[in-house]
């Protein structure tokens, strides 16, 4: 192997197939349009004539199809497949492989359930990765004592699960999901038996979540058993109330081990100070809270974030991703890589759309040709310093090691709790950069989708992913008010960003590829698009029941 290996990249990329015919199709299309467009002008009735407003109408419209399909093309043209090698990063970084910082966002007990929220956490702790090098955070800005309370819980079940699902290989790794179906290989005696305890187990845990919720208090016993139940003392509500930083597990220590004797990772609590009248910023607010306290504790290079409802689905999910940040030749330019959401409750029919597969299968895999995947929030791997602002440079060496970390050794628990309540303080972003130039950005709905453009306008490249057995699963909207909250944020909020001084052609000009540009408003003018779409709708039924013609006739092109 030796040197052969040594030259092997970590990840290819591969074009799509069929790409010169679909070239030529796409021109039949180009000249179809080209040919509506002439029709209308040529055969537009001429002033004081009848139904003239409706031709116009119509010509607006098929302007805007028109233009619409040729921002399309950008990314249908340029579809890149990408392939990670697990096995060569383990065989060329396997003593030198990265800490990994997980965050999990979420914000209300009752939308989201603390049950799912720690459902999400126990996934991604027992990752195919040393525990010793992962840190998990639990954003919780709903500032709940359930959610806290169920993270404790979680805290000692790991020390079950992890070992379970390392021993025997389970999949996936959410508990909920696991214990949804039956096991297969019940007849092995030995597995049959822990299957049963630790199903038993959570079962319990759950119910003892569950019930405390229901009566509306946690009992005295169980607040006796941790210090971070102290916090709650004073009032603390969801819009009110003051930092809370608590290390659950401390991953530095070497008695912190599960019941294989394995060491655990990291487990954090935290909620970040709350005032009703300051602006909390949302996910965004959370996310920057998140990356400055974990830089007090773990600070590690990577950085996965996960909504509280997308759980992970596969153990090597972090290793693969890394192959693309690792890559001798190409990894030093990646910011990050993101994964499509997929859904583990998409219904047969998928009436919402939420399977999106042209999106996720052809345009999301276009953009990402241009090196240019956008950034969708939930299951994406960032590189801590393009989202802290940093700009790329060619000729700045990358360090995986972590100099902070073997400097916070040496802190308490209770140092580094205090630290980190200070960074999550409402006052520490007074006056700095943090929602500007640094971390995610403010005041747009969809931050994400912002904070991307602006990671590669200074010169960053992103990964787009989509591994044929889903990394992460999450839960899609399947009742309509919820289905439509939802796509109303996104198309308002893509909208809000192409009218912004952040326009893709404006702001990107020069500093993303023509294609990219044309990429993002895809999605940033899929609101605006509905205009024209009403109009033809309105404008063909009006015509018809006006006895207007707007096509020709069958026997006119014989
Ligand atoms: O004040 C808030 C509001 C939301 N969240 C969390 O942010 C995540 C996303 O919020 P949600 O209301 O579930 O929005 P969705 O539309 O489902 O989320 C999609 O769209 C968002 C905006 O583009 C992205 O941030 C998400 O990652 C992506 O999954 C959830 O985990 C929330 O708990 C917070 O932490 N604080
Ligand atoms: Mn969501």
């Amino acid at each position: 192997m030796g040197k052969q290996t040594l030259h092997l990249p970590l990840f290819e990329t591969k074009e799509a197939k069929g790409k010169t015919i679909y070239k030529l199709f796409a021109s039949t299309i180009f000249v179809g349009i080209l040919l509506i467009w002439l029709y209308r002008l040529i055969n537009m009735p001429s002033k004081g004539e009848s139904g003239r407003l409706a031709w116009i109408c119509m010509f607006l419209a098929e302007i805007c199809f028109g233009f619409y399909w040729i921002i399309t093309q950008s990314v249908r043209w340029n579809v890149i497949y990408t392939y990670p090698y697990k096995n060569r990063l383990s065989l060329r970084y396997e003593e030198n492989l990265p800490d990994v910082d997980i965050f999990v966002c979420t914000a209300d007990p009752i939308m989201e359930p603390p049950t799912m929220v720690i459902n999400t956490i126990l996934s991604v702790m027992p990752y195919n990765y040393p525990t010793q090098k992962l840190s998990i955070y639990l954003s919780d800005d709903g500032g709940s004592q359930y959610t806290f309370y169920a993270l404790l819980e979680a805290s000692q079940f790991s020390k079950y699960w992890i070992p379970f699902c390392k021993r025997f290989n389970v999949e996936p790794r959410s508990p909920a999901a696991y214990f949804q179906h039956d096991a297969s290989n019940l007849n092995d005696k030995v597995f049959a038996q822990e299957w049963f305890n630790i199903k038993k187990l959570y079962e319990d845990m759950k119910s003892r979540i569950e019930a405390s919720i229901e009566n509306g208090s946690i009992p005295n016993e169980i607040k006796a058993q941790h210090k971070g139940f102290s916090e709650w003392n004073t009032k603390v509500t969801k819009q009110d109330h003051h930092s809370i930083v608590q290390i659950l597990i401390d991953g530095r220590d070497h008695n912190m081990v599960d019941m294989d004797g394995n060491r655990l990772p990291t487990l954090v609590y935290m909620s970040r100070e709350k005032k009703p009248n300051l602006p909390h910023n949302f996910k965004a607010g959370s996310m920057n809270s998140l990356i400055r306290v974990s830089s007090q504790i773990s600070n590690a290079p990577i950085i996965l974030n996960l909504d509280c409802d997308m759980y992970s689905n596969d153990p090597d999910a972090i290793r693969e991703s890394l192959c693309f940040f690792m890559d001798e030749n190409q990894g030093h330019k990646v910011a990050y890589v993101q994964y499509p959401q997929r859904y583990n409750n998409a219904t047969k029919n998928d009436i919402y759309g939420n399977i999106a597969r042209v999106t996720h299968e052809i345009e999301l895999a276009g953009l990402g040709g241009y090196g240019a995947a956008l950034y969708c929030g939930t299951g994406c791997l960032h590189r801590r310093e393009s989202l802290c602002g940093r700009k790329f440079s060619e000729d700045q060496t990358f360090e995986w090691n972590n100099k902070l970390q073997e400097k916070s050794t040496y802190k308490t628990v209770e140092e580094l709790e205090e630290a980190s309540k200070v960074v999550a303080n409402c006052s520490y972003e007074e006056g700095t950069q943090w929602g500007k130039q640094m971390g995610l950005l403010y005041g747009f709905p969809v931050e994400d989708i912002i904070t991307g453009l602006t990671i590669q306008c200074r010169g960053w490249k992103s990964i787009y992913y989509k591994p044929s057995k889903p990394a992460f699963l999450g839960v899609a909207p399947t009742i309509l008010d919820v289905a439509l909250v939802q796509h109303k944020r996104w198309s308002e909020g893509m909208l809000q960003i192409f009218i912004s001084k952040y326009c893709p052609f404006i702001y990107g000009h020069g500093k993303i590829k023509l294609g990219a540009q044309m990429g993002y408003c895809i999605y940033l003018l899929w609101a605006p698009l509905s205009v024209p779409t009403l109009t033809y709708v309105l404008v063909t039924s009006l015509s018809l029941l006006h006895g207007i013609p707007l096509f020709p006739e069958v026997n006119q092109l014989t």
